[in-house]
């Protein structure tokens, strides 16, 4: 497993090999002059104990300064370079799960919370991208500056080597102790500040709840009550920051004791000069920074493992319902006619099937309205057309195709699908109606709306098709939004139209109207309009009647009312009720 997720970073990486490559050069250059600049010291200390020139100094101070600035722009370079690449995996895995996400069936949806998705796509993506960044820069600084320092200071002394490193390793074990302490609290820090936010978020949106049932007081105490965990994550976080730095301060200055304390003794019996001293003094101080690094690095890994396994839990979710090798596609133009043969459908875990054996013909060109109880499987039926759900081959045709063998992209253009509840995008009507086509014409846009009967309100907004809907905007009543919805759909121009509940909440009598519009002129379209409102259903050319999955009625109103059966008792039920209103 820890090798396939060493893989999987190899993976994220190889893209971009070149720049990391390029980075890690920077690196080595940056401790390559690191490793010179101490011995230069060391040997201008010792010829200029010999004798003082200031020449000689000026020319020290000179070459030191042009290395110094060299490595500044090497470090910095390697950072832009390493970080960058960071940055690049951040953006090639939030576009990689975006892309996968929008393959993926609803189903998967009802079961996976947007919050988790969310979290996954920004949090997981976010650890991957520091890991990367900073694990490369932090590696490769800590080979090159151990590699690279570690020769020169057992070749100066070997004694005095080990004895002023003797506390490194406890220094790696203490920051990687406190670095994983110090990640448990960031992430529940970051859980207090998400649960902080979703309380804001649910109270701002049911505010109006809130008040009718005069909630103000207990809401009040949530919100105290999660401030205070809040609070309470910030201090321990800023206490775990505030004692490790110290520490590691701390084990240098004990690293310089033991170096002053041995090293005097051996400059004394004329083991070591004051130059070399000099230079073991700063090239200790310049393992402290590599060393500390390496500790978190360790963490940060451990980290990123559990959120490379998150973010490829996402993309390692095989569609289920996807084009295939083998897909063709619909010949055009589509006339429309749709065909079922013994269609059954069960939901995953369900006992009974949704759909049970359904036999029909739609023509071309005929509105068809399905009625029947709450829950009879109207629903299910309208999603197994345009492939939402995964049925089983040759159980649904479209003009004598099997929706299963054509590519995903001509089934679905060839239907226009309107829910019930139809998400409107926080942006001008305009562009929610030509949401399918956004180059569409106002005239264009403006037929359609005439069609889903909503025109003349729109006329009445007041930036008219240039209002802004939604969070942004003016709030729409039900009935516009879903007159809205329909004109969206109208604009596609699919030859199959299907209204699933969609003018629920439009009275009955514009329901009628609109239904008569769709099913009348030359370019008819096939219209499947499932309803709970029987005189718009009324209208259509055929009913089919729905009861626990199966169809237990067809033929037209008249034919209908004349049987006794289901759709006799919903009529009857219907017409009571419109008596009493
Ligand atoms: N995603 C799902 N997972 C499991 N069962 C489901 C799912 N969606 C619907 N069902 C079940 O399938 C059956 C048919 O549901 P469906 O939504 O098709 O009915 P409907 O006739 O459209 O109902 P309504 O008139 O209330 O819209 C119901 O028993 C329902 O509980």
């Amino acid at each position: 497993m820890a090798h396939s997720r060493l893989q999987k970073l190899a993976h994220y990486l190889r893209p971009h090999w070149g720049k990391s490559l390029q980075g890690i050069l920077a690196l080595l250059i940056v401790n390559a002059v690191g490793v010179y600049i101490p011995l230069l010291i060391r040997d201008g200390i010792d010829e200029l104990r010999e004798a003082l020139s200031f020449a000689q100094i000026w020319h020290l101070v000179l070459l030191i300064l042009i290395l110094s600035s060299l490595m500044w722009v090497f470090r910095m370079a390697s950072r832009i370079l390493l970080f960058g690449v960071g940055r690049q995996v951040e953006f090639d895995l939030k576009q990689k799960i975006f892309q996968h996400l929008l393959k993926l069936e609803p189903s998967y949806f009802s079961s996976n919370t947007a919050g988790d998705l969310i979290s996954r796509a920004t949090s997981d993506v976010e650890n991957i991208r520091r890991l990367l960044g900073f694990a490369v820069l932090s590696l490769a600084n800590t080979v090159f500056a151990y590699g690279l320092t570690l020769p020169v200071m057992l070749s100066i002394n070997i004694k005095l080597t080990l004895l002023s490193l003797a506390v490194y390793p406890l220094m790696l074990i203490i920051v990687q102790l406190f670095s994983t302490k110090l990640r448990t609290k960031q992430q529940l820090l970051q859980e207090e500040l998400s649960n902080l936010s979703e309380l804001i978020q649910e109270d701002m949106s049911g505010i109006s709840l809130i008040k009718i049932y005069a909630q103000e007081e207990n809401e009040r105490r949530a919100f105290s009550k999660l401030n205070q965990q809040l609070f309470k994550a910030n201090l321990e976080l800023a206490q775990i920051r505030n004692t490790l730095f110290p520490v590691i301060q701390g084990l240098s200055y004990l690293s310089l004791l033991i170096l002053l304390w041995v090293g005097t003794g051996a400059i004394a019996r004329g083991e070591i000069s004051i130059g070399d001293f000099v230079a073991l003094i700063l090239f200790a101080e310049r393992l402290v920074f590599p060393t500390a690094l390496l500790g978190f690095t360790i963490t940060a890994y451990q980290q990123g493992e559990v959120s490379i396994d998150r973010v490829e839990s996402i993309v390692m979710v095989k569609p289920k319902i996807q084009d295939t090798a083998e897909s063709i596609s619909l010949p055009k133009p589509v006339k429309g006619q749709i065909i079922a043969r013994h269609l059954s459908f069960t939901y995953p875990g369900a006992t009974k099937p949704a759909l049970n054996d359904i036999s029909f013909t739609i023509d071309a060109g005929e509105t068809v309205a399905i009625v029947g109880p709450i829950g009879c499987g109207k629903s299910t039926l309208a999603n197994a057309l345009p492939r939402l759900l995964d049925i089983d081959q040759r159980q649904l045709l479209i003009d004598g195709y099997d929706i299963t063998q054509l590519t995903l992209e001509d089934l679905r253009g060839a239907i226009a699908y309107v829910p019930q509840d139809s998400f409107l995008f926080s942006t001008i009507i305009k562009n929610n109606i030509r949401y399918s086509d956004p180059q569409s014409e106002q005239k264009e846009v403006e037929y359609v709306a005439q069609q889903a009967q909503i025109h003349s309100e729109i006329l009445n907004f007041p930036q008219q098709y240039e209002t802004i809907v939604g969070e942004r905007g003016i709030t729409l009543s039900g009935g516009q939004r879903q007159r809205t919805s329909l004109a969206r759909a109208l604009l596609v121009d699919a030859p199959v139209l299907i209204l699933d509940d969609a003018l629920s909440s439009v009275d009955n009598q514009t329901a009628t109207d609109i239904l008569k519009n769709l099913s009348q002129g030359v370019k008819r379209k096939t219209v499947i309009f499932i309803s709970h409102q029987l005189s718009a259903a009324a209208t259509a050319d055929r009913i089919f009647v729905m009861d626990e999955g199966e169809i237990v009625q067809t033929g037209t109103h008249t034919e209908l009312v004349q049987q006794s059966g289901l759709y006799r008792s919903l009529w009857n039920q219907h017409q009571l009720e419109e008596l009493l209103h």
